[in-house]
């Protein structure tokens, strides 16, 4: 919709078609579609429907029809045709939903596929430009559903609404594409899901490996910017989540391809020049309303400034205006966040299981949050913990204050709960507002949200909660977990961190505009869905709604006045008055009384037993209630809109307000989870290190407890400057994984400023988890397991830092036993001296056990099992998953088989080869030395015109000099 940024393009009061309970003329919407050739009666229902409907009164008589346009020599296209196929053109790559009275009608191309994807049927009627029409429709009253459908399958729709005057001119009623719906940038609550954003990202490719990246959805009142180098792409896109994502149609052809090779979403290509950084500067100066960008120190950022341009241009063409509650800028810095490569999420199962479900997962673990916008803030908090400890430091902090208790007074966390229970979701609302597109109702749960003036006085540190008395046990919190904090400091968090924090969540709470009082005064308490079926405004707001609904009103005792009077005047006792959808207001009279009717009774219609009539008297009285509907539709409708100007000035406020809460439900949720699970406040340290007392895994615990009850054992770990490298030996399903990914978990955990699962924990600065966990093919870009476990293998030893947490999980086990030893032993060298990290190093090769001996910060760890006496003789293992100092010194591969059921034939064979290999290695000639230092790579000599290039400093060379050192390299070469 080009032009249409910067305006709001909304469909007229008065063109929309309501249907009220009065009404009973034909809808003329469709009559004014002048054009449309006479349809076939196709098949299906709603195409019978509408063919009945065009069939009728409701389709313009052949004579109505404006002169055709011509196209050239060929037949021309109707009015209505050439209408349609002018608005598709301007969105040829989107689903054109064409407004025709009670249907949204697709034509030709996107009717067949509209028709494939959502099951409706073709239909051919009529002729345009000499060819018959294809058409399909889905009815308006049903349309959040197929738009539902549509968005899930990838589709974008364009709805072309009628937004002129019914005959206000000569030909098909004016009109227009009001909103583009596409999956990046959803905004009605029932296309999106209450727990995740639909983000829009627009990728700009820069000049010397940088990328440009701007992000939004287009619910929340802020536009992310980034620029990151191509290799962190994935990374980005794994925290970013995109529902949707643009580039340019500028980008190279291997860009595009890698693009398309990473991106989890299609990704859609713009006209270039709408990635401008010019632009992009100038329209985000203009959203956030200031002359420079300097104050939220995104200035300077060209790439992301370009993928802004294209970002916003894009958001406001689908929304059909600008994007006005959009007035905040945050930026993502690669060397600000700690680093999470795509990897590390995904084997880490944070917010999917490797299977690719929402649960069980860190995230699922974590979200108690009591609304939609808390969950979407938690998920933002997991997957992008900042570097620098003080935001961290002060949720740890804040969540002790939660959860200290005073004398007898409950936490505070427990009463704040309560009152976010059912809390609107401020945040989405507050976009809609400030995007014309709530609905009553979400006006109603705003206003109650806005009614809850307590939230400030309940926050830790106020009057209120210092004083209170209340018995934790009503609140379901053991009385003896509830005193576990009581007074003193719960930890190291206690510092007074949280105190900056609440203050912070107050001062948002306490900006809640007033703007409650208008809604009070406006809406009804319970509204109707949609403004336009009426019964929106409130009573007692607006005296001239008052007076058209009185008419309404009055009409029940005019009915029941008339019916006696027409009783009493006929003589027919069983007369009656009454009203249906089709034929409005009559007068029913039985067979056996028909013989006394007046004279100025009229016959509306006769049924077996009863006739129907209408009076001057009624029909007179039929045009002023109907009329006073219309009008009182039309006047609920305009006020609306004049309600919804008023709210504009609040949005800010209101963002804020949403924002306060959305934290204050994180925090307490993360309270909430720390008191059940009986977690810990971890402590930041400035040296390096990973110590932590009685770890556990927060998700397989849980699961252990909802499946088979039995405890989670746990685990130290101590990891620091004399100890960077754990290496983990030991069997099968002894507990390996768990316990490396339970260490990254609380790290990540401290990370975001989380409590964490354990008695205590201290954490020294960390850049990043890398982890290189697991088996997968990656069929679709043509990588073997090997080789993606080799690929991300490289990719952790060339990032890798001395602050950095490493997880190799039987790193080498994808390929053959001597390659993989002499490949884990490399791995392990250049991690232990060159990274000098601290690792996690779990493997089956039992050779590597020898490393530490010549390592000195690395250590033999390994998980312990013993060995039982089994049911049908040999001996079962036992597994303890208690991690032992030292190495391992058996593997039970073979009764770990037996565990998983494996035929006995199959594990005697396997004991006895396995009896004859062990004899054979420990007869064979002395090891090779797996952890010698490797030999220097030879020296090749160079090539003199290799020498001489490298001698050449382009910047420093004149045109003269350059000429030429052009001379003495092609001498050389
Ligand atoms: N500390 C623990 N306490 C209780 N149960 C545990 C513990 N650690 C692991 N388990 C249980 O053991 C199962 C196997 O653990 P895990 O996958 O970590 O073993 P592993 O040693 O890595 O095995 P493999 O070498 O085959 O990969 C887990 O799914 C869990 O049910």
């Amino acid at each position: 919709m080009p032009g249409a940024a910067g305006r709001c393009v909304r469909p007229s009061p008065r063109s929309g078609r309501h249907r009220s309970a009065f009404r009973c003329a034909p809808s003329r919407a469709a009559a004014a579609d002048a054009a449309m050739p006479r349809p076939v009666p196709p098949g299906g229902r709603w195409a019978a429907v509408r063919a009945n409907r065009l069939n009728s009164h409701h389709m313009p008589a052949a004579t109505d029809t404006p002169e055709p346009l011509a196209t050239g020599g060929q037949a021309p296209h109707t009015p209505m045709m050439a209408q349609y196929l002018a608005i598709k053109a301007e969105h040829p790559t989107t689903l054109v939903l064409y407004r025709m009275g009670d249907f949204y009608e697709l034509f030709y191309g996107d009717a067949e596929k509209a028709s494939a994807l959502l099951d409706l049927t073709l239909t051919k009627r009529g002729q345009s430009a000499g060819e018959p029409v294809i058409m399909a429709g889905v009815p308006v009253h049903a349309l959040e559903t197929y738009l539902a459908r549509l968005i899930k399958l990838g589709e974008s729709v364009a709805i072309c609404e009628q937004v002129g005057e019914v005959g206000a001119s000569k030909g098909p009623v004016e009109r227009k594409v009001v909103r583009v719906v596409t999956p990046g940038t959803l905004t009605d609550t029932a296309l999106l899901p209450d727990k995740a954003e639909s983000m829009l990202l627009a990728v700009q490719q820069g000049p010397r490996n940088t990328l440009g990246l701007a992000w939004l959805a287009v619910t929340q009142g802020v536009i992310h910017l980034a620029e990151a180098a191509p290799d962190h792409l994935p990374e980005w896109l794994a925290r970013i989540a995109p529902s949707e994502l643009i580039a340019s149609a500028g980008v190279s052809p291997a860009f595009e391809a890698r693009l398309n090779q990473v991106s989890p979403v299609p990704v859609t290509l713009r006209p270039e020049w709408q990635f401008d950084a010019g632009l992009g500067a100038r329209k985000l100066c203009e959203q956030v309303q200031a002359s420079s960008l300097q104050a939220w120190g995104a200035q300077g950022m060209a790439q992301a400034h370009a993928a802004a341009a294209a970002l916003l241009t894009y958001a406001e063409h689908t929304q059909g205006q600008v994007l006005s509650h959009v007035r905040d800028i945050a930026i993502g810095r690669q060397g600000e966040l700690l680093h999470l490569p795509a990897s590390t999420q995904r084997n880490l199962e944070l917010t999917r299981t490797l299977r690719g479900e929402d649960s069980p997962t860190l995230l699922s673990l974590l979200d108690t949050c009591r609304t939609g916008m808390g969950s979407r803030l938690l998920r933002q908090w997991l997957l992008n913990p900042p570097l620098a400890r003080t935001a961290p430091a002060q949720r740890v902090a804040a969540i002790g204050d939660l959860l200290r208790t005073t004398g007898q007074a409950a936490p505070p966390m427990l009463a704040l709960r309560d009152a976010l229970k059912g809390s609107a979701d401020v945040e989405r609302i507050t976009a809609r507002i400030a995007l014309r597109q709530v609905r009553p109702r979400e006006l109603v749960a705003l206003r109650e949200a806005l009614a809850r003036r307590d939230l400030p006085e309940l926050l830790p540190g106020s009057p209120a909660t210092a004083g209170a008395h209340a018995d934790p046990g009503q609140h379901g919190l053991d009385p003896a977990r509830a005193t576990l904090f009581e007074g003193g400091d719960p930890g190291a968090a206690g510092e007074g961190g949280g105190a900056f924090l609440f203050a912070d969540i107050r001062a948002g709470l306490s900006l809640a505009p007033d703007c409650g009082e208008l809604l009070r005064r406006a809406i009804q308490d319970e509204p109707a869905a949609l403004v336009r079926d009426g019964g929106v405004i409130a009573a007692g707001f607006d005296a001239e709604l008052d007076e058209l609904r009185g008419i309404q009103t009055n009409c029940d005792a005019f009915l029941l006045d008339l019916e006696t009077r027409e009783r009493a005047r006929t003589g027919i006792p069983n007369l009656r008055v009454q009203f249906n959808k089709v034929h409005g207001f009559y007068i029913e009279v039985t067979s056996s009384h028909t013989s006394k009717v007046p004279d100025n009774y009229r016959r509306r219609q006769t049924l077996k037993n009863a006739e129907r009539f209408i009076t001057p008297e009624l029909k007179a009285f039929e045009d002023k209630a109907l009329s006073a509907q219309e009008r009182a539709l039309a006047r609920e409708k305009w006020l609306f809109e004049q309600v919804l100007d008023a709210l504009q000035p609040h949005v800010p406020a209101l963002t804020r307000f949403g924002r306060a809460l959305a934290q204050l439900d994180v925090l307490c949720a993360l309270a909430e989870r720390a008191h059940t699970l009986d977690w810990c406040a971890p402590q930041f340290v400035d040296q390096p290190c990973i110590a932590i007392m009685r770890g556990r895994h927060p998700v397989v615990e849980a699961r252990l407890q909802e499946t088979s009850g039995k405890p989670f054992i746990a685990n130290d770990t101590q990891l620091g400057v004399k100890q960077r490298m754990q290496l983990i030996t030991g069997p099968n399903m002894g507990g390996k994984s768990t316990y490396m990914r339970q260490v990254a978990l609380i790290a990540l955990l401290a990370s975001m400023g989380s409590w964490v699962p354990a008695a205590s924990c201290q954490l020294g600065p960390l850049d990043a988890i890398h982890t290189r966990i697991g088996a997968a093919d990656d069929l679709a870009n043509a990588q073997s397991t090997f080789m993606v476990e080799m690929t991300e293998a490289a990719q952790i030893l060339r990032t890798a830092t001395a602050q950095s947490l490493v997880l190799m999980d039987e790193v080498g086990r994808g390929t053959s036993t001597f390659d993989g030893l002499a490949l884990a032993s490399g791995i392990a060298s250049h991690l232990h001296d060159r990274t000098q990290c601290f690792c996690l190093f779990a493997t089956h090769y039992f050779e590597l056990t020898e490393f530490p001996a010549e390592h000195h910060r690395a250590v033999n760890w390994h998980v312990s099992a013993v060995e039982a006496a089994g049911q049908q003789g040999g001996a079962d293992i036992v597994f303890l998953h208690e991690l032992q100092a030292g190495p391992a010194n058996k593997s039970y591969g073979v009764q770990v088989a037996k565990l998983a059921g494996m035929p006995a034939p199959v594990l005697r064979q396997a004991q006895q080869t396995l009896t004859a290999l062990q004899a054979h290695m420990d007869a064979a000639t002395p090891q090779v030395d797996l952890f010698a230092a490797p030999p220097e790579p030879a020296v090749a000599l160079a090539h003199p015109l290799e020498a001489a290039l490298a001698a050449i400093d382009p910047d420093k060379l004149t045109p003269r000099d350059a000429l030429d050192a052009l001379y003495r390299l092609k001498q050389l070469g």
